[in-house]
């Protein structure tokens, strides 16, 4: 699905920050990304939604090498891909089902209403469609994101520290989602730092655990 073959990244065609990473990122799998603050795993997500492109190495999306891809084709790429921001970015004079909503019309798409009902009351936020995202509270906003990351269906799901200001039981929760839509076959990917967030969704699914240190990634042990 995203395959990365010694791939390096610098900014700015700079020093490299992230080299030699190899990775697969297996279909239907969930897979979490851990390292410490600053290590690069927010940059490695953006490399795999081509937000960034490899400086060196090789890396395939769905078959296409990145390298290569017209603007339409990057653009067709994102579509298959959802990503919840670190920073959840609403447009704040929109209410929370147009926000999530977002994705279809920028793209010229009807909304299905009854499937954004669906939606919505699959995150939880039903009581709160016409409410505008500042009267969110921390985990409803997190909610509202990921539900906008997924309304076009992608196969791919990235989430940048979903969980980084939530308390454990809204951790959880969220994780919960993740965890369904990986069930209903999407492949997953979360960064995250929390080594408890990661034991206990490992306690429920089956994750593979990649790790940035030193500037390259690696495949956690099992003791995690
Ligand atoms: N647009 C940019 N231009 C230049 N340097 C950047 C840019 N974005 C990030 N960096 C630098 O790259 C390094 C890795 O940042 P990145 O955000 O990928 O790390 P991270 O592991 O996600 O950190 P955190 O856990 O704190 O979010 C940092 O030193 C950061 O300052």
């Amino acid at each position: 699905m995203i395959e990365m073959r010694d791939v390096g990244f610098g900014y700015h065609g700079g020093a490299e920050l992230l080299s030699n990473m190899t990775l697969s990122l297996q279909p239907g799998m969930f897979h979490f990304l851990t390292g410490p603050s600053g290590s690069g795993k927010t940059t490695l997500l953006r490399l795999c939604y081509a937000d960034l492109l490899p400086t060196t190495g090789q890396m395939t999306a769905f078959g296409d090498d990145v390298g290569q891809l017209s603007r339409d084709a990057i653009a067709d790429l994102r579509l298959r891909v959802g990503v919840v921001h670190q920073d959840t970015q609403f447009l704040d004079h929109l209410p929370v089902a147009e926000n999530v909503a977002l994705p279809l019309t920028v793209s010229g798409q009807p909304v299905d209403m009854e499937a954004l009902r669906d939606l919505l009351g699959w995150v939880g936020l039903s009581q709160h469609a016409r409410a505008m995202p500042p009267s969110l509270s921390g985990g409803e906003r997190q909610r509202a994101a990921l539900a906008r990351a997924v309304i076009m269906s992608p196969d791919l799901v990235l989430a940048d520290e979903p969980t980084g200001n939530l308390d454990w039981d809204m951790s959880m929760r969220l994780m919960q989602l993740l965890i369904e839509l990986n069930k209903s076959g999407k492949t997953v990917l979360v960064a995250t730092h929390d080594l408890n967030l990661i034991r206990a969704t490992k306690a429920q699914v089956a994750a593979r655990v990649l790790r940035i240190a030193g500037g390259t990634l690696h495949l956690a042990g099992a003791d995690l």
